[in-house]
């Protein structure tokens, strides 16, 4: 399942009619394409409009080259249908867009439409889902539920495949890893942003930098600073403000610079003693021409042991005075090894003396594994020396066009990154760019129907279904069963026959250990309104 869905359905009651509408105010009637209208008129015309229809709404094909999506979205469509009704703006502007020999009859008749005649089952949003299998039935008057077609595929396709890119990038990154969603600068529009939080969210990130998406759903937000603040510095005589009060309210440190300033210069004097021992010993060993000709190299290299800079230094300062409990610095603006880490060390030692923890830092540019690695080791020899507890822990976040490639390379590299902040790839979901849902009639009248195909596998599965997951023994997930609305359902210690549904060769008898049904009802049409609707929304956002 998913990392979200793990935390198990929360079922909620809503009042009939008092479903707030989708989160975006741009889903409305009109959002849809035209020739559902045009066919809506001729089903119209043709007094077809008020056939009982069930369509099926599925992807053929998991994306990302992988073997399982993440259903999402499901809410949002269940908000569209609760509201759907035209406004007599919305009938005047449709009598615009279609041929004015198209009868008056016609919009009084839309003038009339909600979903009240519709049902809808569907899988619960967060599972995992399979090519084939329906995510949703939607069953009700034809012309209504054509009407629906192209809203409802907008609202699960992306949803779906942004959280199933979310569930990937957390499984390469593994569960101790916090994962914080940075894409709203680069998502496709303000939708695009808000949904990729939700969904992300859904799919096992922790946290998202979009304050929008931390309003509406209570999603936790996470930030760091960027590099402009840095560079926004000259030097540390512009901090005008220099005092810090300390963690427990107990002392004042009049002017927090000093202390800070103190500690850069203890941290050089005591690196550089550190590595004069090192020679020491090693010349011991016969080998100091080596060592030495090594030590120099690395003071010229990694130059952690000369000067930094000062602009960075004042901006970290500044950064703690203004969030001494929240302390994070980006280290890589000028050169994260000579200048970044031990500023951010200076000052981090400084507020721990006033009894305050520095959160970390973020890298955001250059060899990852590397520089995390050469951190942690920073930090860990910082606990050492001056016996500062846990400050090797010190975290460490890194960003920059990450995917699930780097996430994996730095695994394999090793690192000693704790936070990945990933934008770009995570919510444009660069690596494929749509998931492909599609809206497909299977009976209409009580009768099946089919649509056939060159392509075997866009050859629609006809009637309406009931849909299975069967458990095995240690309670995996064995197989998803699609079954015919009456036939009988698959039972639990009883061995069924599976096979797939195009290829004959691929069949299994499987007894399952359990058996759940996947699609639920979630909006029961009029059948079952007696003022009350019971919507079993897994809601992901309510605690
Ligand atoms: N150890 C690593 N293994 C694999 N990929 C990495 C590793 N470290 C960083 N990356 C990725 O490599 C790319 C780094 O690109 P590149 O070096 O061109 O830019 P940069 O480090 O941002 O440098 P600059 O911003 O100075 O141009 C990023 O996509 C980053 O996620
Ligand atoms: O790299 P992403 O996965 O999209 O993550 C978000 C990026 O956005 C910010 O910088 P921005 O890209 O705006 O500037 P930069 O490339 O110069 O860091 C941030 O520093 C990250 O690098
Ligand atoms: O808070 C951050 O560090 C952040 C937010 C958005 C994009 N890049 C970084
Ligand atoms: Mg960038």
């Amino acid at each position: 399942m998913a990392a979200a869905a793990a935390n198990g359905p929360n079922k909620v009651e809503k009042r009939a009619g008092g479903i707030d509408g989708p989160t975006n105010p741009m889903v409305t009637p009109l959002l849809t394409d035209l020739y559902q209208f045009t066919m809506a008129y001729a089903y119209w015309k043709a007094g077809k409009h008020k056939e009982r229809a069930v369509f099926d709404l599925y992807f053929r094909r998991n994306p990302f080259g992988g073997e399982y999506t993440v259903f999402a979205g499901l809410e949002e469509c269940i908000k569209l249908i609760a509201n759907f009704r035209f406004t007599e703006d919305e009938i005047a502007f449709i009598k615009t867009s279609l041929p004015s020999s198209c009868e008056a009859g016609f919009y009084d008749y839309l003038r009339g439409i909600d979903c009240s005649d519709v049902e809808i089952h569907a899988i619960s949003e967060g599972y995992v889902v399979f090519p084939k299998i329906p995510l949703m039935r939607i069953e009700g008057p034809v012309a209504v539920v054509q009407l629906l077609e192209t809203p409802l595929v907008n609202l699960i396709n992306y949803a779906s495949l942004v959280a199933t890119n979310a569930a990937r990038h957390r499984f390469v990154a593994g569960k101790s890893k916090l994962l914080l969603e940075f894409g709203l600068r680069r998502a496709q529009g303000p939708d695009g942003g808000i949904g990729a939080s939700k969904y992300c969210y859904m799919g096992g990130f922790d946290a998202t930098s979009n304050v929008a998406a931390g309003k509406l759903f209570g999603i936790p937000l996470r930030g760091t600073h960027s590099h402009a603040f840095v560079s926004s510095f000259m030097s540390p005589d512009e901090i005008i403000e220099k005092s810090l009060r300390s963690c427990d309210g107990s002392k004042v440190c009049e002017d927090f610079v000093s202390l800070v300033q103190t500690w850069a210069i203890m941290l050089k004097n005591c690196m550089l003693s550190c590595l004069a021992y090192e020679v020491v010993l090693v010349s011991k060993q016969l080998l100091y021409f080596l060592m030495k000709l090594n030590a120099m190299s690395i003071i010229e290299k990694g130059g952690i042991f000369g000067e930094t800079n000062q602009s960075e230094l004042a901006a970290f300062v500044s950064y703690a005075l203004a969030f001494p409990k929240n302390f994070l610095a980006l280290v890589d603006t000028y050169d994260v090894m000579r200048s970044g880490v031990p500023n951010f060390s200076a000052v981090a030692l400084a507020l721990n003396d006033l009894g305050y923890k520095a959160v970390g830092i973020r890298l955001d540019s250059g060899d990852l594994a590397y520089l995390s690695c050469e951190t942690r080791k920073f930090f860990r020899a910082i606990e050492k020396e001056f016996g500062i507890r846990d400050f090797g822990k010190t975290s460490i976040t890194a960003s920059n066009d990450l995917n699930e490639e780097t996430l994996d390379a730095l695994n394999k590299q090793g690192h000693e990154v704790d936070a990945f902040g990933i934008g770009t790839h995570l919510v444009t979901c660069y690596a494929q760019p749509a998931l492909g849902v599609v809206f497909k009639l299977v009976e209409i009248n009580n009768q099946p129907r089919i649509k056939l195909s060159e392509d075997v596998s866009k050859v629609s599965i006809p009637c309406k279904k009931r849909c299975y997951r069967l458990y095995g023994k240690e309670g995996y997930p064995l197989v998803d069963l699609m079954t015919g609305e009456n036939e009988p359902p698959p039972k639990a210690a009883e061995r069924i026959l599976c096979r797939h549904p195009f290829n004959e060769s691929k069949r299994a008898y499987v007894v399952p250990q359990r058996v759940e049904e996947l699609m639920k009802c979630f909006w029961p049409g009029r059948s079952d309104c007696r003022g009350y609707f019971r919507i079993a929304f897994v809601d992901y956002f309510s605690d």
